[in-house]
């Protein structure tokens, strides 16, 4: 069942937070419901521009329509990550997405608010929910990089005026991760300190954390062990999350260590079976890897085990 984030929100806040999942195919889509349902777990399903391009945003929404009705338990949200105005639009028409994110973060303050209070008005219009980001996280997102000396944390002062002028229902914001499989190349950590000080401007409001992969050094070194050359890689410590949460964090965006398992799965499969051209079994062998990582990754989240209690709240 496709819900808006709303009151799956209001059931999470404070208490934990709700998995968001970046998705590209059909091999993911099937994994990330298996394991969302393994685990007892809401979810948030989220589909980038490079996501939509990649099959096409036409195959996306069928592939997750048909997961919809193979697996009646779920109870999800369907999410445009770091939209532009333009896919934003796109997205609301479609009558498919039930939350987008205007990510205009990049303009000036004044240029951020407007931008997302216009989206706001045409999502609200239809009944979606939209998430805005204030800040700026470091990595690459969307094939754009931003430097470390280019990100900025979150502002706490301006976040109450932010969230007054453009009526936005969550804010992304920057606290200290970074997107990718390279965090913290300094000494960096998560700013427990901007986060409280932000829920304490808008306390009760939902917060969101991009960028937060733990990017497991087993995950690397099997990775490495297997021809692969991530050296360096570093992650967000996914014990970390439960305090978030407390502090007003109510979604927690994953993609890339997602595709650090594909990525594994795949060398070590093949170093391992050098005769096989077949995609099936590995494909198999893909989609439970992939349902065991997201339902240990809800267990790190408080999301396992709250789906019986979120479709009473939702009732
Ligand atoms: O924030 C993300 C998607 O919007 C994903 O972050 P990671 O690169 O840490 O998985
Ligand atoms: O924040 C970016 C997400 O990890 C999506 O990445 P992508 O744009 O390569 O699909
Ligand atoms: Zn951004
Ligand atoms: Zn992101």
């Amino acid at each position: 069942m496709i819900v808006t984030t709303k009151k799956l929100f209001e059931h999470a806040y404070g208490k934990y937070a709700i998995g968001a999942y970046n998705i590209n195919n059909a091999e993911q889509i099937i994994g990330l419901f298996k394991g969302n349902i393994k685990s007892q777990s809401p979810f948030i399903i989220q589909i980038s521009k490079g996501a939509r391009s990649y099959t096409s945003k036409i195959m996306l929404e069928g592939l997750i329509r048909s997961a919809d009705q193979m697996f009646p338990e779920a109870i999800f949200a369907v999410h445009l990550d770091h939209g532009d105005e333009q896919t934003c639009y796109d997205c609301i028409e479609s009558g498919f997405y039930s939350s987008v994110m205007i990510d205009a973060s990049s303009l000036s303050f004044d240029e951020n608010v407007a931008t997302t209070k216009r989206v706001v008005d045409a999502a609200h219009a239809k009944g979606i929910v939209v998430e805005a980001e204030l800040g700026q996280l470091g990595g690459v997102e969307e094939h754009v990089s931003v430097s470390d000396a280019d990100a900025k944390l979150t502002d706490p002062d301006s976040v109450k005026e932010f969230v007054s002028r453009t009526n936005v229902d969550s804010l992304a914001v920057a606290i200290g991760t970074s997107h990718g499989a390279f965090k913290f190349t300094g000494s960096q950590s998560l700013h427990f300190d901007v986060l409280a000080e932000i829920q304490n401007r808008v306390p009760g409001f939902p917060l969101v954390m991009h960028g937060s992969s733990s990017v497991p050094q087993d995950e690397v070194a099997r990775i490495n062990a297997a021809g692969g050359n991530l050296q360096g890689a570093k992650g967000v410590d996914d014990n970390q999350f439960k305090r978030a949460a407390q502090l007003g964090v109510t979604k927690i965006n994953i993609d890339t260590d997602g595709r650090l398992v594909w990525t594994r799965v795949h060398r070590e499969y093949f170093l391992e079976h050098p005769e096989n051209f077949d995609l099936r079994p590995i494909g198999k062998v893909f989609m439970e890897e992939y349902a065991n990582f997201i339902a240990a990754k809800n267990e790190k989240l408080g999301s396992a085990g709250q789906l019986d209690d979120v479709r009473k709240f939702l009732a």
